[in-house]
């Protein structure tokens, strides 16, 4: 027999990796975090990044001013670049506010221009945050031109992330949205140090619909969709229930002509819907009762913060995503745009 859960109440949950981008854009972006979301990792990623404690700072600055209620707590992360010191992660780490750093091999994604060229640049820099405690945060794809797309993410974590985690053993990192069996693996093989974020559209989608039956822009994003057997991997890893899996939306606007265009953007929008496209893909694997662990409890266990002490309901109601949604002086066109979901936070 099987019965119909028509409601779910969870601890609130959070957001563990999300790009709010910057100025007029920030109202829009800050007002769907915030909906339910209680904290949220932010990417530094912007144009110029986040690399000094005072940049990371004063965009917090500006996402508090930005949002109408106030609940909501932007944990910031510093952009490491291969001119980042040991001084400024202590620095860092000692403003309270930043909690992590991230690694953008150069050129790997959106603004990763100023990214680190060579991980053994920043060897010191690792150093001091194994030894005052703040994460390390990776885009986990090689850059070399040579690669397949679909193969930089693997390649990536034999040739480069392997090394890291062998050689900084006390270092927590956060290998970030993460889209193949392999990074499945190789998280789970790792000590308890290592963990991953997933995304919901990783979770719901496969390269097929992508590029199946013509070109869909607003699917590409990196790391890229891979072939099906990743995805069920993906699945089988954010429903087992082990704490190493958690919620990190990877949600990242552009505005709809930067997408539709001869050279689109990569970039998912997820964040108008993001518990309820979890919601859907869980339940798709008959693992609603995993979801709560996923989205709300195994994030903040890692980081080494509490868990929210409130609770958010998701109920059975079928609603249809907007065409497009306001983005500062544009659009941006959301995962499944024009479709129905069939959950709803309320
Ligand atoms: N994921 C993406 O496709 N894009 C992100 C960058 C990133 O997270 O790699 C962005 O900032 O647009
Ligand atoms: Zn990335
Ligand atoms: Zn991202």
């Amino acid at each position: 027999m099987t019965s119909t859960v028509n409601t779910l109440t969870i601890t609130r949950p959070d957001d563990w990796h999300v790009h709010l981008r910057d100025g007029v854009q920030l109202k829009d972006t800050v007002r769907d975090i915030s909906r339910y979301m209680g904290r949220a990792i932010i990417m530094p990623n912007l144009v110029p990044p986040a690399t000094c404690t005072q940049t990371a700072l004063s965009y917090r600055e500006r996402i508090m001013a930005a949002q109408p209620q106030g609940s909501f707590t932007p944990l910031m992360v510093l952009y490491l670049t291969d001119n980042t010191t040991p001084e400024e992660i202590k620095k860092a780490k000692a403003s309270g506010h930043i909690v992590a750093a991230k690694l953008y091999p150069a050129g790997a994604t959106t603004n990763s221009d100023s990214g680190v060229t060579d991980i053994e640049n920043i060897y010191p820099v690792l150093e001091a945050m194994q030894e005052v405690g703040m994460l390390l945060l990776v885009h986990g794809e090689v850059t070399d031109s040579a690669i397949d797309i679909f193969d930089r993410e693997k390649i990536f974590i034999e040739t480069k992330l392997a090394k890291v985690v062998a050689a900084f053993p006390k270092l927590k990192i956060v290998l970030e949205h993460i889209t193949t069996k392999d990074a499945v693996e190789f998280v789970e093989s790792a000590s308890d140090n290592v963990a991953a974020t997933i995304t919901a559209h990783h979770l719901l989608y496969n390269r097929n619909h992508m590029l199946a039956g013509g070109i869909r822009p607003h699917y590409y994003c990196l790391p890229i969709l891979k072939r099906n057997i990743h995805q069920q991997a993906l699945i089988a890893a954010a429903t087992s229930g082990n704490k190493k899996f958690f919620l990190g939306t990877d949600s990242a606007p552009h505005a709809k002509d930067k997408k539709e265009a001869a050279c689109g953007c990569a970039g998912a929008y997820t964040a108008h819907a993001a518990l309820e496209l979890y919601a859907e893909a869980f339940e798709d694997a008959g693992a609603l009762d995993k979801l709560e662990g996923f989205a709300s409890h195994f994030g903040p266990d890692f980081y080494g913060l509490p868990r929210n002490s409130d609770t958010v309901t998701l109920k059975r109601e079928s609603w249809s995503v907007p065409e497009s949604y306001p983005l500062g002086d544009s659009h941006v066109v959301p995962i499944k745009a024009g479709a129905e979901i069939s959950w709803k936070v309320v």
